[in-house]
């Protein structure tokens, strides 16, 4: 592993149960980050995007469990390592911000107690430097009156402020990895901007990798250096962004491009939607998981295809030669 690489993950799955032993909900799934890339996770709501967002920070719900053959921060594999050394791996490296602030936030204690724990037991700082770190961070996601906000409670800031502060107390260690679950999804459309803009700019002064999940693939198309798209639990398409119009190779791909106004080829060509609905995760079956909708399935689709690389292109279809050229 290269010392570039930040995150490795290899063949993780997620299962409902306390082996995994009900329905798979995130089969196989690979991939690797270097640092300061911004990776995007794509996919219909129910293909597993948060489970594997979650997988990879520990905090899947109660009653769901993953496995993987590596799992690696910064090198240390999460997999084989001690509980005490993942905890110190995972505080010190990886940072997560989700959908609902309100979820992550702690109520009951005040911004500048919550934004301070951590850097305060896993770096040892002194209270009163954490709390000048945390006002700075505060300022720099532009919250005004950072010092009087440290001392009011969640409840006291807007939806925007907020998602603001968490992105703030994210990066309070500075992590080599932010993990951001549909951060924007909940805001108005004027602070999604605002936030994504943020996101850009803390990636590039401080070189945080960020794993992006979103249902939006032209926002995703904006941002990331590269895109992962999943469909009923597995990865399908793992292609740079800037292959993502012209190059995507699987049906599913094109078809979620071909929904999305500002990215379909022919604009003035009427917008598509993709006919039927994703498989439950206990009815998924064998061959491809896409084949029931796709209206380029033939009967080599009765077994499932491999996740195939070409170059820095990974595609998950027996038709990816052919699409390459189409
Ligand atoms: N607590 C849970 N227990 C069991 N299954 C769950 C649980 N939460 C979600 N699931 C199932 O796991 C599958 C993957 O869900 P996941 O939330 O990862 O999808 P997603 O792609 O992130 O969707 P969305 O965009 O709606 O968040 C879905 O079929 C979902 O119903």
């Amino acid at each position: 592993m290269s010392a570039e690489t930040v995150l490795e993950v290899a063949n993780l799955c997620v299962g409902v149960g306390a082996q995994g032993e009900g329905a798979s909900l995130v089969r196989d799934v690979s991939f690797s980050m270097r640092r300061g890339e911004i990776v995007g996770v794509v996919g219909e709501s129910g293909c597993g995007k948060s489970m594997t967002a979650l997988a990879i920070a520990d905090l899947l719900p109660v009653g769901v469990t993953s496995s993987a053959d590596r799992l690696s921060f910064e090198g240390v594999d999460l997999t084989t390592a001690d509980r005490r050394t993942a905890l110190r791996t995972r505080g010190l490296n990886q940072a997560v911000v989700f959908q609902d602030p309100q979820a992550s936030l702690n109520p009951a204690l005040k911004l500048g107690t919550q934004m301070t724990e951590a850097v305060m037991h896993h770096q040892r700082l002194p209270r009163a430097s954490a709390l000048r770190r945390a006002a700075e961070n505060l300022s720099e996601v532009k919250i005004a009156g950072a010092e009087q906000r440290l001392r009011e409670y969640p409840y006291q800031l807007s939806g925007g402020m907020r998602q603001r502060a968490m992105i703030a107390m994210g990066l309070m260690m500075s992590p080599s990895l932010l993990i951001a679950d549909e951060p924007t999804t909940a805001l108005d459309v004027t602070v999604q901007a605002d936030v994504m803009r943020m996101l850009r700019r803390l990636n590039a002064e401080h070189e945080t990798a960020i794993l992006l999940v979103s249902h939006h693939i032209a926002l995703l198309q904006q941002v990331c250096s590269r895109i992962l798209v999943m469909y009923a639990g597995e990865l399908v398409e793992d292609l740079p962004s800037v292959s993502l119009v012209k190059d995507a190779r699987h049906p599913y791909t094109r078809a979620l491009i071909a929904s999305v106004p500002s990215l379909a080829h022919d604009p003035s060509r009427r917008l598509v939607t993709i006919p039927g609905t994703l498989p439950d995760p206990g009815a998924r079956g064998d061959g491809c998981p896409f084949r029931n909708r796709c209206n380029e399935a033939d009967e080599r689709c009765d077994i499932a295809p491999p996740l195939t690389r070409a170059g820095d292109h990974r595609v998950a279809c027996w038709r990816a030669e052919e699409n390459a050229h189409a």
